[in-house]
């Protein structure tokens, strides 16, 4: 995942004091999609050679603070970075993103949420061409390509664009394969850039003062970071590469506009914040169908329904709006206690799951609950809250779960590499019944998830619509190069 979010000024806007803090606001909501690290980059919008950064491990409230954030009071745009590693030391400051490049027209600063399916083909081109890399995240390799594009196209510039890389980034990305959804700062502008398969959700959004100027613009990858005052333009589209400056927002252009679409199902079920807005729907609203639509597919006998918080929260209430049967909450999720599943290690997940949860014993004691979750991926949640509430006194556990077994590695921006650490992929559904210690285990199908997530899609004649379902399914979107 990774959560990446842009603030520009816009021209006529009175002050930039605000903008650092709307930058930071920005990663704040986005903090779901990454705890392992966050990163802030800005420029004045003058000097092309100087930019200020600030990045450090952890929470976007433990690296940004009072005194550490003035030294953006000056900047006119600003780029940020909320990481969830897939590639490269976890634990390095200097895989940190945004990664920052001196290139032949000033610096060029990338936050890149994904992961590159090519990046090792890629990396030996880089390295066999004189390309200094010094991470092994793929990320710093987009950075480098940019930067070699920059070279190769410098004598064609003119001197007063210097800030505009657009053609380069076109070049550029459209020799990646996927994934990538990226913010690009150069001094004076932003670019947001979204790979063909359109496999990371990005989109834009203007800020407007109280008299109905716009005071700045925004790319974020999702809509609930944009701040409260901005109004959404639009998802940026699949292969399309937008421009952000301090004179608007515009789209620059389309790469690859024949290619399949291939955005994370994953998103849905699971990563994106339920008021995100993601392919014109609202991500809560998918996640209700998800558990009407398991209902309609099975239905148990039972006393309540309840879920495992956060995420499935809106499929538990779909599914008992569907069944009939109540919903009733049978767990307190401790709020101070983050996401599990984006630990970067089991030790920290199993950790944090241990921390997050009480059960509320007088709703469980002698029911039989139908107990929803929006996936099981390693099974470290569901093992350990189904012995929870049995041993507080639940007659029976019946999952239901709103998304398939997850049995095929992704290499698209989720950490799951190897099936070996995936449960459906070495077990049977009746061994993950016994595993978990429930009374029965059910999924949703991948044809009720996908009819589920495109059902309040509005298509239109320029785009199709299209999932990446190959976690679900072993059917990936593009070839993968190892
Ligand atoms: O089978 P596992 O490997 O344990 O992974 C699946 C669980 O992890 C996620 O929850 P998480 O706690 O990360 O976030 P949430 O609070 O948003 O539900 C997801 O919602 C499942 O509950
Ligand atoms: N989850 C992501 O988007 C990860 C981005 C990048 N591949 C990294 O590891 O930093
Ligand atoms: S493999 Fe799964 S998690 Fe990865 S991009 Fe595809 S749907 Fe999303
Ligand atoms: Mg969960």
């Amino acid at each position: 995942m990774c959560g990446i979010f842009g603030v520009i000024q816009a021209a006529g806007a009175a002050s930039t004091s605000t903008l650092a803090i709307s930058a930071i606001n920005g990663l704040t909501a986005l903090q779901h999609r990454g705890t392992e690290s966050t990163g802030l980059v800005g420029s004045d919008g003058v000097d092309r050679n100087h930019v200020e950064i600030l990045k450090g491990h952890g929470l976007v409230r433990d690296v940004f603070n009072d005194g550490n954030v003035a030294k953006f009071q000056n900047s006119k745009v600003l780029i940020g970075h909320n990481r969830y590693s897939t590639a490269g030391k976890k634990a390095a400051i200097n895989c940190v993103q945004p990664f920052v490049v001196y290139t032949a027209v000033g610096i060029v600063a990338i936050a890149h949420n994904g992961e590159l399916v090519d990046a090792k083909k890629k990396r030996e081109e880089a390295l066999h061409h004189g390309v200094g890399l010094s991470t092994d995240v793929d990320s710093e390799l987009i950075a480098q390509m940019i930067a070699k594009a920059i070279a190769l196209n410098h004598k064609c510039r003119r001197d007063d664009e210097l800030g505009d890389i657009s053609k380069e980034l076109a070049v550029t990305m459209s020799a990646i394969n996927m994934s990538y959804s990226l913010i690009v700062l150069t001094f004076d502008r932003i670019y947001a850039i979204r790979d063909p398969f359109g496999n990371r959700p990005l989109c834009v959004g203007t800020v407007y003062d109280s008299t109905g100027v716009a005071t700045s613009y925004c790319a974020s990858s999702e809509s609930c970071a944009l701040p409260s005052n901005a109004k959404l333009d639009f998802e940026v589209r699949p292969g399309e590469i937008v421009e952000l400056s301090r004179d608007g927002i515009r789209s620059v252009c389309q790469m690859k506009p024949q290619s399949p679409l291939a955005m994370c199902i994953f998103e849905y079920v699971y990563f994106a914040r339920n008021d995100s807005v993601i392919e014109g729907q609202q991500v809560q609203t998918v996640r209700e169908e998800c558990g009407r639509t398991m209902a309609e597919e099975d239905v148990i006998e039972a006393d309540l329904v309840a879920n495992v918080p956060d995420s499935s929260m809106s499929a538990a209430i779909g599914y008992a709006s569907q069944s009939g049967i109540p919903y009733e909450p049978c767990l307190h999720r401790n709020s101070y206690v983050g996401r599990s599943f984006i630990q970067p290690n089991d030790e920290m997940r199993q950790s944090s799951i241990n921390q997050k949860f009480g059960v509320l014993q007088k709703k469980v004691e002698g029911k039989r609950i139908i107990l929803v979750d929006d996936s099981i991926v390693r099974g470290n949640t569901m093992r350990i809250i189904v012995r929870m509430l049995k041993e507080a006194g639940a007659a029976q556990v019946h999952l239901r779960i709103a998304s398939p077994p997850v049995r095929f590695p992704c290499f698209m921006g989720i950490n799951i590499p190897t099936r070996g650490e995936l449960l459906a992929a070495n077990k049977s559904i009746e061994e993950i019944r016994e595993f978990v210690g429930a009374d029965s285990v059910k999924y949703l199908s991948v044809d009720g998830l996908q009819k589920a997530v495109q059902k309040g899609i509005e298509r239109n004649t320029t785009f199709d619509v299209g999932h990446c379902t190959a976690c679900l399914t072993g059917d990936y979107p593009t070839q993968l190069e190892f």
